[in-house]
């Protein structure tokens, strides 16, 4: 993107900001970045998402264009610090005071170097000596402990960062997760599903699954026993779970399993195995050991295809599995 000449920039330019004016597409640096490399042409990957993210959503959403963004025009070496950029400009500027400090000072001590220098070649008593080697004594020691105070300033940064990083890494993954079966939560899967559609290209598969008669174990057991089974349930799926797969817990005992690069006909095979590891298993309650009675879920299964919009993706298997669960449950049913 950086690499055209002016005159070629302006070109491109020219085309991309009318295109943006059309799609009624907001006027950000990601945008404007996104669509002078779509104008450009050279990045084929580039347009083809864009053209399908056009279909799909009708317009281009801002979590694509940073994703986009992301992916094609900002280098991985920035990627990094760009997310990070506006929480460490407050440390950056602390630092830049710090190391502006410390370079006077070094400055100065250069000086009073030179200076002493010079005096030395007019020196004549041991007085005279001893005066200058005491005020150089002073002034190393003075640059001594500003260069101590900022090599701890610098210490200090890195400990801040290295906090930093953690905590917003914590805070960002806190609130996708369902602290019950610790699987993405709706927003999580949610993200997961919005991230993937814009590279689907009919290969994108949804599989949603729901505990049967969840309610009449809590009504018979107790709602700890029921709870107690959503988090057998999670991490039995989340065990069989295949490489390019995400999962989450949507709510109660309902979760969904998006596989990506995986077509219907495997998808369903793989919904059809989850179902029937999940009716074979015995299920103890551990708290009392009391044997659950059999355990079975419904499963509606089905793919993104063409232009479909994520939401449309979700409905239909909603539909799907609605279908399953009306057909008398314990059954996975697909497009
Ligand atoms: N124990 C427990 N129950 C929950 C939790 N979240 C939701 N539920 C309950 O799960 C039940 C889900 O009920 P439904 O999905 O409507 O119906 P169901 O009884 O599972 O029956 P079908 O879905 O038709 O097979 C409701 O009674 C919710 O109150 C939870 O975290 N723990």
């Amino acid at each position: 993107m950086f690499q055209h000449s002016v005159t070629q920039a302006n070109e491109l330019m020219r085309l991309a900001i009318p295109l943006m004016e059309k799609l009624d597409i907001p006027p950000t640096p990601y945008n404007y970045g996104i669509w002078y490399e779509y104008t450009s042409n050279r990045t084929p990957k580039l347009n083809r998402v864009v053209d399908r993210t056009l279909r799909r959503f009708g317009s281009l959403p801002a979590f694509v264009s940073q994703e986009l963004f992301n992916e094609f025009l900002l280098p991985k070496e920035f990627q990094y610090a760009y997310q990070q950029g506006p929480v460490l400009k407050e440390l950056t500027d602390n630092l830049e005071s710090e190391t502006s400090t410390a370079s006077n000072e070094i400055h100065t001590f250069h000086e009073a170097l030179r200076n002493t220098k010079e005096a030395l070649k007019d020196i004549k008593t041991p007085d005279q000596l001893e005066k200058l080697t005491s005020q150089l004594e002073l002034r190393t020691l003075k640059t001594n402990q500003i260069i101590e105070h900022y090599s701890q300033s610098l210490l200090r940064a890195q400990e801040e960062i290295a906090k930093l990083r953690e905590g917003l890494s914590d805070a960002n993954k806190a609130s996708e997760i369902d602290p019950l079966t610790l699987l993405a939560n709706e927003k999580g899967f949610e993200h997961a599903l919005l991230s993937l559609t814009p590279y689907a290209e009919d290969d994108l598969s949804l599989i949603l699954i729901d505990i049967d008669d969840l309610s009449v174990i809590n009504n018979e057991y107790g709602k700890n026993v029921g709870t107690s089974l959503i988090r057998y349930i999670a991490k039995l799926l989340f065990r069989l779970l295949p490489e390019k797969a995400s999962i989450g817990r949507i709510n109660g005992g309902r979760f969904a399993i998006l596989l990506s690069e995986t077509e219907i006909a495997v998808a369903v095979k793989f919904a059809e195995l989850l179902r029937n590891e999940i009716e074979t298993q015995k299920i103890r309650y551990k708290n009392t050991k009391v044997l659950l009675p059999q355990v079975t879920v419904s499963i509606g299964v089905t793919t993104l295809i063409g232009d479909e919009s994520p939401n449309q993706l979700i409905k239909k298997a909603q539909h799907f599995l609605l279908y399953a669960k009306r057909s008398g449950k314990n059954q996975c049913c697909s497009s």
